[in-house]
């Protein structure tokens, strides 16, 4: 209690890409507007210099955006936003930093595998610092949500609604619907599996097909998305894919991700450049997650024995990896 009122709630962002920058837009409308929240911002930033020689961090505090690079301290609210393959560097560094009211939400679609036993990223926070996860998925293209174009969002909350209303207050705009949902894996999992049918989708357009094949590797993507998540989690809710974590994200990915882009352009250019190199190449110092994602759960699907139940993220995996031609994968079902 600050005189007698209850202490705002200060937000704290863990990650400055593509996403996190836009993230700390729609953050710093909200911790303005409501009273509830303390209007500084702070933004843990990867310390790294830029092609152009300059400093991520000077960058990031020349925008207009509401931010400053501080350390975490004080912060009870964490939005992680970090490409997920760095998101347990990052909570190592925080451990026992934290204050004991913090609770956290994760934007990243990603999973962890280790010894071929996956870990949510929600989870892997939840136990690396013993605080709370929300997610927050949706179809959620960074650069329109930053040009204020319409767009949903899904909030998976656990137990505590009170918590997940607060959460959608700090991100909800006009320009910004966020609905929350009972379903934490759920809505992570679609966040996390929709990468890897945007590779599909990538390489679908890289062979000159068209919108039937395109359409096709989405719903043969969705069905094994669900059944995944299910495996996995059997708490998994069929209308979770009906959120815009779930069809909307798979539609607005396969036609305008990242994911999608690179794929395209392996294809194009017939294997001869690694996904590694196109990456550098085509986004700049984004992160790809669909091929390492592939790979995570290639791994789940070799350990259970699943390949036969899940003919298209086997095959985008072997494609990635180069063990079979982007054709394959209009061959799933071939006998
Ligand atoms: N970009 C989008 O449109 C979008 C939308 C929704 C969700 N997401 C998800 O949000 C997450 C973050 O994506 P993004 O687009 O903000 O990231 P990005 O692709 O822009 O990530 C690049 C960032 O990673 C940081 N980085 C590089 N090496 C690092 C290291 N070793 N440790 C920590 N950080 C390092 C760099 O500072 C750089 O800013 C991902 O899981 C992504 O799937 C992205
Ligand atoms: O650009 P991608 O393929 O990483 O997708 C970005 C977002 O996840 C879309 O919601």
């Amino acid at each position: 209690m600050e005189g007698g009122l209850p202490e705002k709630y200060r937000v704290a962002i863990v990650g400055s890409g593509n996403w996190g920058c836009v993230a700390a837009k729609l953050i710093a409308t909200n911790t303005l507007k409501h009273n509830i929240f303390h209007d500084e911002i702070r933004m843990w930033v990867y310390a790294e210099t830029l092609p152009n020689g300059e400093k991520l961090v000077d960058v990031i505090n020349q925008t207009n955006v509401n931010v400053k690079y501080l350390p975490v301290r004080g912060a009870n609210m964490l939005v992680f936003v970090t490409p997920h393959q760095f998101v347990e560097d990052a909570c190592k560094r925080l451990a026992g930093k934290l204050r004991g009211d913090t609770e956290a939400i994760s934007l990243i679609k990603g999973m962890e595998v280790k010894v071929d036993v996956p870990s949510m990223i929600s989870s892997l926070i939840s136990k690396q610092l013993g605080v709370d996860c929300c997610v927050l998925m949706g179809a959620n293209i960074a650069d329109e949500i930053a040009e204020e174009k319409f767009s949903e969002a899904t909030l998976g909350y656990r137990e505590n609604r009170e918590v997940a209303e607060r959460w959608a207050r700090l991100f909800a705009t006009p320009y910004f619907a966020v609905t929350p949902v009972q379903d934490v894996e759920g809505v992570e999992l679609c966040g996390t599996l929709k990468n890897i049918v945007a590779l599909a989708a990538g390489f679908v357009d890289g062979l000159g097909m068209g919108s039937n094949t395109k359409a096709a590797i989405i719903r043969i993507g969705l069905n094994e998305m669900r059944a995944f998540s299910k495996r996995l989690f059997p708490s998994v809710q069929d209308d979770t894919f009906f959120e815009s974590c779930g069809v909307a994200d798979l539609i607005a990915t396969c036609f305008g991700g990242r994911n999608r882009k690179v794929a395209e352009a392996f294809v194009i250019n017939e294997g001869k450049r690694t996904f590694d190199e196109l990456e550098a190449e085509l986004l700049q110092g984004q992160k790809l997650q669909g091929v390492l994602t592939a790979k995570e759960v290639y791994g789940v699907l070799e350990r259970n024995g699943w390949f036969d139940v899940f003919p298209l993220f086997t095959t985008i995996h072997d494609i990635c990896v180069g063990n079979k031609s982007p054709s394959a994968i209009v061959r799933l079902y071939q006998l």
